[in-house]
C-alpha cells in the first residue's frame, strides 16, 4: 500500500495554475526525488503533500486516508515532518530549537531531553547543544532543522531543496546525513531538488516536474539515458536535440528527416511520426579522416568552438548548418591536432540516439 497517493492533483493561485493533474504514489520506505527548474511547482507539490495547503482539485490519500476539506489534518500532520528550503531557527539554544515540536505536543521533560539528544546525535550536532542557534553556519542550521524534524520520530519526511543554500562541502555533509538518517529511521521521504545528480545520490525514484506537470517518473539512470520528451531532455542538459519527421521504419531501425539530413536511430516509430532526437556529446566519435565506420550516421563539420573542461575538451561543430556538441579527451584533441576551423568527421551509432515523440505524453 502506498503511503502517499495523489490523483489529478492541481493547484492554482489567482487563476494561475502552477501544478496540473499530478498522479503519483510513494511506497513505504521509499525516497522520491522531485526535480525541476525554478518555478516548476516543486515546493507547491510538497506543501500540498504536507497538508499545509488545500488543492484546487484532485485528491490526496496519506497513510491510507483520503484527505478532504473536512479531514482533521493534525493527527496526520503529526506523523510527518517538513524541512523547509530556508529553515528558520528560533532565537534560543540548539536544545530549545530541537525540543520545541515536542513541547508543542506536551511531552514530558525527561522524554524531551532523551529525544533531543538522540536527534542531535543523528545529525552529528550533539556538541552544539548549548550553542545559540543564531550563531550557527548555514550547514549547521540545516542539520539543526533536520534534527528538529526528526525529533518527533516522523514516518514521512519532506525535504524542500535541503542543500539549496549550502557550499559544496556542507552539501556533501548534509547529503551524507540525510542518507544515513533515512536508513537509520527507515523513513519514507519526498524531497525536491533542482539537481538530477543529487536526486540520483539520494532518491530511489525521480519525478521530473516542468511547468507544473509531472513529465517523467522513474529511476535516475532511466531519466538520464532516456528522457521522455524534449522538456525533460532540456532540463537535464542534453546538449544535442534535433526535431524531425520519421520517413522510413524497418524492424526497429528508423530514418528521420532532421536538420536537412537523414538520421538513423533505433526505436518503435512509424513514418509520419514527429520525433525529437537526443544525442549526448560523449556518444559522438570524432576523427580527422573520412573513414566509414559501422556507425549509421556520419557528418562532416568544421570546428567552431573548443573549450577545455578538464579532463575533456568540448568542441562545437558546424556540419552544414547543423550544430553538434562533442567531447574528446585532451590527449585525443592533441593527437588529432584539433583547432578552430579544422574539418573533422563525426560518427554516431543509431543505438546512441534516444528518440521521443514530439509531444510529452504525460502519465
Ligand atoms: N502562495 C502563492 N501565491 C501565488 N503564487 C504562488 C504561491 N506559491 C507559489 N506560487 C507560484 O507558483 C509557481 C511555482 O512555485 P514553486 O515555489 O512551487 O516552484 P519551485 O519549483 O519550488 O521553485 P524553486 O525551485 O524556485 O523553489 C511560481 O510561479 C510561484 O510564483
Amino acid at each position: 500500500m502506498p503511503i502517499i497517493e495523489t490523483s489529478g492533483l492541481t493547484q492554482s493561485y489567482n487563476e494561475t495554475t502552477v501544478l496540473r493533474d499530478v498522479d503519483l504514489k510513494v511506497e513505504p520506505g521509499e525516497t522520491l526525488g522531485i526535480i525541476g527548474p525554478s518555478g516548476a511547482g516543486k515546493s507547491t507539490l510538497i506543501r500540498l503533500l504536507d497538508l499545509l495547503e488545500i488543492p484546487s482539485s484532485g485528491s490526496i490519500s496519506i497513510f491510507n486516508q483520503t484527505v478532504n476539506n473536512k479531514t482533521d489534518r493534525l493527527p496526520l500532520r503529526r506523523r510527518m515532518a517538513f524541512v523547509h528550503q530556508k529553515p528558520l531557527v528560533f532565537t534560543t539554544s540548539v536544545f530549545d530549537n530541537v525540543a520545541q515540536p515536542l513541547r508543542w505536543r506536551g511531552i514530558k521533560k525527561d522524554v524531551i531531553k532523551a529525544q533531543v539528544h538522540e536527534a542531535l546525535a543523528l545529525v552529528k550536532m550533539d556538541a552544539y547543544i548549548n550553542r545559540h542557534a543564531k550563531t550557527l553556519s548555514g550547514g549547521e542550521t540545516q542539520r539543526v532543522a533536520l534534527a528538529r524534524a526528526l525529533v518527533t520520530r516522523p514516518e514521512l519526511l519532506f525535504l524542500d531543496e535541503p542543500t539549496a543554500n549550502l557550499d559544496p562541502q556542507s552539501t556533501v555533509m548534509v547529503e551524507e546525513l540525510i542518507s544515513s538518517v533515512i536508513q537509520a529511521r527507515n523513513l519514507t521521504v519526498v524531497m525536491t531538488t533542482h539537481d538530477l545528480a543529487q536526486g540520483q545520490r539520494l532518491a530511489d525514484r525521480i519525478g521530473v516536474l516542468v511547468a507544473g506537470k509531472l513529465l517523467q517518473l522513474g529511476q535516475a539512470q532511466e531519466i538520464f539515458m532516456a528522457p521522455a520528451c524534449r522538456a525533460v531532455a532540456e532540463f537535464i542538459g542534453v546538449e544535442n536535440i534535433l526535431s524531425g519527421t520519421v520517413t522510413a521504419a524497418d524492424n526497429g531501425l528508423f530514418t528521420v528527416a532532421a536538420a536537412g539530413r537523414a538520421i538513423q536511430a533505433v526505436g518503435d516509430f512509424k513514418p509520419g511520426d514527429t520525433v525529437d532526437l537526443f544525442i549526448r556529446p560523449e556518444d559522438i566519435v570524432i576523427s580527422v579522416t573520412d573513414d566509414k565506420t559501422s556507425a549509421r550516421n556520419h557528418f562532416a563539420g568544421t570546428i567552431t568552438r573548443l573549450s577545455l573542461v578538464s579532463p575533456l575538451v568540448r568542441l562545437e561543430l558546424d556540419a552544414d548548418g547543423l550544430t553538434l556538441m562533442a567531447v574528446v579527451t585532451q590527449q585525443a584533441a592533441a593527437d588529432l591536432e584539433l583547432v578552430i576551423g579544422k574539418l573533422v568527421f563525426a560518427s554516431l551509432k543509431a543505438t546512441a540516439i534516444h528518440a521521443a515523440r514530439g509531444v510529452c505524453l504525460i502519465k
